[in-house]
């Protein structure tokens, strides 16, 4: 419209273009109401004010003041009070009424607002006295990027609505704090949900990406912040979420293995604990089975094979070994252990599901730790034992047996043996004082807790080699035991390692060590496997007996760790 320009080279304002209007319009207008009533919309002093303010905004934007301070307002009142009865100049008192007035004081509170950058609104406190029937509907924004929600969903048998079930700990919906368990699910990104499944509801969930808005009828219950928990367990199975049919969300859960540490972060759900893999820093916790409940489901499962609980070693003599290990051979002659009396299922005790533990460092001039070993039949722990004696004979020893058999020629009491007489053996035995113990050729042969600590009490590592169902014995916070299991390495190659190898408890009519035959390096494997499945859970050190030195240099690193390190262990061997 060239009639509404005022200059050639003037780039006129909004403000000046609408005070011009009124003016500009009249030769166009014919009809004398309406000149009047454009007189009257254009020339309305709040719109006047209006545009005014629309310009000084533009003014600003484009050149972007920045806040010099954000505390004006109380800046303001810190000079009103300095001010206040100082000798009275004219322009002081103009200035204290001005910073008096509400209006100037309400802007400064809006300067400081903006220049703190604290735009969110503050809410009033939901009034506590809800009407039942009244369902007040919350709208919730959130920016989900790659991560998972952190939240599980469940239909309500009752009223069908679906509900929020848990919220993990750590996850985008937990650092969100909107969203709480119990809250009533009604839309998705403005999609109903009422008529839909969970499974669907997540689905949906997983395909959305940036902002998700929810409309939630929220829980009245209310939830009381928790410290964070320092409750560790170590898992004592493998468990993957993804072939876990009972898990009502298979993204939410934590895959863990056997030996695995994890925070408990919730045991608030009686079947479905939260937990963090203990280091992590991904602060979303996962779901886990409860420890009850992997309980009630280990208790369902079809029995495993066990390991029959071996019996006495035909090998007492053989040279090196003190402690007692016994051998699988000997089925017939002998009697059995104090531990064959008890089941040899699990009981729930033994169920593999959580233990708790806490972190131990052994302290210098403690005592040291109870180094056990565990393995198949001549798998090689008495190889290992040896190359440990012999690399630092003042540090690791082991225990001296007890047998009830006659002393010969060359032996001295409390060197190769303890020699007593059969009715003490007896009564040791009964009064449990062997960690294990059998018979061969009419002789006892055993390895009593006191051997034991008279090696601690002599500040020294003991070595003792032990079936494994002892290992529970074992486990108490006197002993504190390192356990190491001695697996042999794959059939190939215990063929091509062992070409040379005796073993010691398998001999011939002359009394001579044998070379190994094809079906004992079978049945090592197969044993150690059964031992695996078995007793696995107990196990802190796994070493594969495959090249000898190697082993061998593994072997002696972790039990230097053991000395000097930071260690996981049960808390009742600590806090007893
Ligand atoms: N890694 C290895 N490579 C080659 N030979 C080995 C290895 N480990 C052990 N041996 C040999 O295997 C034989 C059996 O080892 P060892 O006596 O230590 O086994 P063990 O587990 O104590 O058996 P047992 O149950 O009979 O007491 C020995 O001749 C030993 O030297």
């Amino acid at each position: 419209m060239p009639a509404l320009s005022t200059g050639a080279s003037y780039e006129p304002g909004l403000y000046e273009v609408l005070v011009a209007l009124p003016i500009q319009l009249q030769s166009h207008v014919s009809c004398p109401e309406d000149n009047t009533f454009l007189q009257h919309v254009f020339g309305e002093k709040s719109l006047h004010l209006l545009v005014k303010i629309h310009e000084r905004l533009q003014h600003y934007e484009e050149s972007k003041p920045v806040p010099i301070l954000d505390n004006a307002a109380a800046l303001a009142h810190e000079l009103s009070e300095e001010l206040e009865g100082k000798s009275a100049s004219r322009e002081i008192e103009e200035l204290l009424i001005l910073l008096t007035e509400p209006q100037i004081k309400s802007i400064l509170v809006a300067h400081d607002t903006i220049a703190q950058k604290n735009y969110e609104p503050e809410l009033p406190p939901l009034p506590k006295d809800i009407e039942d029937d009244e369902d007040s509907v919350k709208i919730i924004r959130l920016v989900k990027n790659k991560e998972p929600l952190g939240a599980t969903i469940q239909h309500d048998e009752h009223t069908g609505a679906i509900l929020v079930a848990r919220i993990m700990k750590g996850g985008a919906a937990d650092r969100s704090g909107l969203i709480h368990v119990g809250d009533e699910l009604k839309e998705v990104n403005g999609i109903p949900v009422d008529d839909k499944k969970p499974e669907e509801i997540i689905h949906m969930l997983a395909q959305s990406q940036g902002a998700i808005t929810f409309k939630v009828v929220p829980s009245v219950k209310e939830e009381t912040p928790t410290q964070e928990p320092r409750v560790f367990v170590k898992a004592l199975f493998d468990y993957d979420p993804k072939e876990d049919k009972a898990i009502p969300c298979k993204e939410a859960g934590l895959a863990f293995k056997k030996g695995s540490i994890l925070q408990i972060m919730s045991q608030d759900d009686a079947t479905w604990w939260q937990a963090k893999l203990e280091g992590d820093a991904n602060p979303r916790a996962g779901l886990i089975p409860s420890k009850h409940f992997q309980e009630r489901r280990f208790a369902l499962r079809p029995p495993l094979a066990t390991l029959p609980i071996q019996r006495t070693s035909r090998r007492r003599s053989s040279g090196f070994r003190k402690s007692f290990r016994l051998s699988r051979k000997e089925k017939k002659t002998n009697k059995s252990m104090y531990e064959c009396k008890k089941s040899n299922k699990y009981d729930m005790a033994d169920v593999p599901t959580y233990e708790e533990v806490t972190p131990y460092r052994r302290q210098s001039g403690a005592k040291h730790r109870l180094v056990v070993l565990v393995g198949p039949t001549g798998v090689g722990l008495n190889e290992l034992k040896r190359k440990l004696l012999i690399s630092d004979p003042q540090h690791f020893s082991v225990s001296i047996p007890h047998t009830s058999r006659a002393k010969r020629n060359q032996e001295s009491d409390g060197v190769e043996y303890h020699f007593i007489p059969r009715h003490l053996f007896e009564m040791d035995i009964h009064n449990n004082k062997f960690i294990e113990y059998g018979e061969y050729k009419g002789n006892y042969y055993g390895t009593s807790l006191d051997s034991v600590r008279s090696v601690l009490s002599k500040n020294k590592v003991c070595l003792l080699d032990v079936q494994p169902h002892t290992i529970k014995h074992l486990r108490t916070a006197e002993f504190k035991p390192f356990i190491v299991f001695v697996k042999p390495p794959t059939l190939e190659r215990l063929r091509e390692t062992r070409k040379n190898a005796k073993i010691i408890s398998g001999k011939d009519e002359k009394g001579f060590a044998k070379p190994f035959t094809e079906e004992e390096f079978q049945e090592m494997v197969r044993t150690a496997q059964m031992m695996e499945t078995q007793f696995g859970h107990l196990f802190e050190k796994v070493i594969i007996n495959d090249d000898l030195s190697a082993a061998f240099t593994e072997l002696e690193s972790a039990l230097k760790k053991v000395e000097t390190e930071t260690h996981w262990v049960p808390v009742s061997w600590i806090h007893s």
